[in-house]
Parts: structure tokens; sequence; C-alpha cells
């Protein structure tokens, strides 16, 4: 379980509070307006934002301490973050160790993983010789082989194609079952947000919600969601 135990994270006279917690396994959609605080609070969880007040356990241990790299999270960003001067074998690779010294297990770990995503055969590409849906799989198997049990996506898709977001909104939730991952999930876009989770955080107003299911959030939204949406 993924506990937020009083947070408030600030940056500059942004402030952000959160309260609540969501079970191991859990796929959680991230919701609210632009400059609402979304990125903000999965870049806290991550441990890319200090916390002003508060503390973060992961199944009942204290890692508000702790580094991005200690913490047991992957984080996915919208850009993919993959380096333009290496194969997509080594951006794999980076997930395992980043100095790219790998052994003939570590190896055979960053194969598999392309081919979980459909990507065997591009080990020797550079990210600049694959379509954007292709990146796309290609940081996701270097999320895969870090093997954190939190996931946090923030708008990887949003780049893509409805039929290509759709397809790898499903290529998510099947790793995460396979894996038993936490997946909390940044999105602006409620189908996405109801194709992928089961339940929502709203951000508004300065404070990140606990979990609801996102279908009961859709049908009787707050103001705050109410303007979003556009209703
Ligand atoms: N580095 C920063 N320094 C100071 N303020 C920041 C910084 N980054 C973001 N903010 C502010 O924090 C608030 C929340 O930003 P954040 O990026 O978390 O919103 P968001 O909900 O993810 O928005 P979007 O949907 O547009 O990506 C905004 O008011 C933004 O201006």
């Amino acid at each position: 379980m993924l506990t937020l135990d009083g947070l408030l994270i600030r940056q500059d006279d942004f402030k952000l509070k959160a309260e609540f917690s969501v079970d191991a396994g859990a796929r959680v959609a991230v919701i609210g307006a632009s400059g609402a605080g979304k990125s903000t609070l999965l870049n806290a969880i991550a441990g890319f934002l200090e916390l002003s007040a508060g503390r973060l356990l992961w199944c009942g241990e204290d890692i508000t301490g702790k580094t991005p790299g200690e913490r047991p999270i992957s984080m996915l960003f919208q850009d993919n973050n993959l380096f333009p001067h290496l194969t997509v074998a080594q951006n794999v690779g980076l997930g395992i160790d980043p100095g790219l010294r790998l052994s003939a297990t570590q190896k055979d770990q960053v194969t598999e993983a392309l081919r979980r995503v459909g990507l065997d055969g591009f080990e020797a590409r550079k990210p600049g010789q694959l379509s954007g849906g292709q990146q796309s799989r290609a940081a996701l198997a270097r999320v895969l082989v870090q093997r954190k049990p939190l996931i946090l996506l923030d708008e990887p898709f949003s780049a893509l194609g409805p039929a290509l977001k759709a397809e790898m909104l499903d290529l998510v939730g099947e790793l995460a079952a396979e894996t038993h991952a936490t997946v909390l999930m940044v999105s602006h876009d409620p189908e996405d947000a109801g194709r992928f989770a089961a339940l929502a955080v709203l951000v508004a107003e300065g404070q990140a919600s606990a979990p609801v299911p996102v279908a009961e959030l859709m049908a009787n939204p707050p103001e705050a969601l109410k303007d979003y949406l556009g209703r």
C-alpha cells in the first residue's frame, strides 16, 4: 500500500496537499485541470520534489528520505526520456544499470522486456529510427526491467493517436496485472482514465483527493471537475 500521510508540497507559491492511501496492485488515474498539480504530485511521490510536510510510506516503510533511485518506483514521462545516441537495447539496459555494465542474464532481461512490448528485432536501432508508438514501447520496456512495484505515468502516451494510445494503455494494464504493480497515471482524458483505471484521484484547489471509482466521479463530478470537463 502507498500512503500519503499529511503531504504538503510547495513549488514557489503553489501548494498541494494530499492525504490518502492506494492499495497495492491498484490502478489509479490522476485527473484535474491544467496547472492543478498532477505532475507535482507524481514528482513528489517519485522523490524529484522535496516535501514541505508529511510522509510517504510504501507497505508501511517510510520512504520520505530516500532518493528517487532508492524508492520502489519507476516513472514514465511524456517525452519518454530516451537517449538519442544510445540504441534501444542500451536505453532499456539503463533501467538495470546506469553504467550499462550488464551481465548475460541482464542482457536477456532486456531482450525479454523488448519482446514483451513487441519490439523484438529493434534492439540495435536508435530512438530516432522508431515511430512515436515504438518509442513509447521502448520506454515502457525500460520501466519493466526496473521491476519496481509502483509505476508512475505522467501522460506518457499523449502524443500518440487515439488507437495507438488505447493499445498502449491496454499493454500497460496487462503488464501491470502480470507484475502486480501499482500504477498511478496522469490523464487529461476521462475516457482514458476509465479505460485504464477503476479509481481516480482528483487534483483540484490545492488538494489531491482520496481515490474514488472513476464512474462515480464522472457521474457526479464536483464543481472543479465540471469546469474541467466543460459540463
Ligand atoms: N518548477 C516549478 N517552479 C515553480 N512552480 C511550478 C514549477 N513547476 C510547476 N509549477 C507550478 O505548480 C503548479 C502545478 O503544476 P503541475 O505541472 O503539477 O500541474 P499539472 O496539473 O500537471 O498541469 P498540466 O496538466 O498542464 O501538465 C502550477 O501552478 C505550475 O505553475
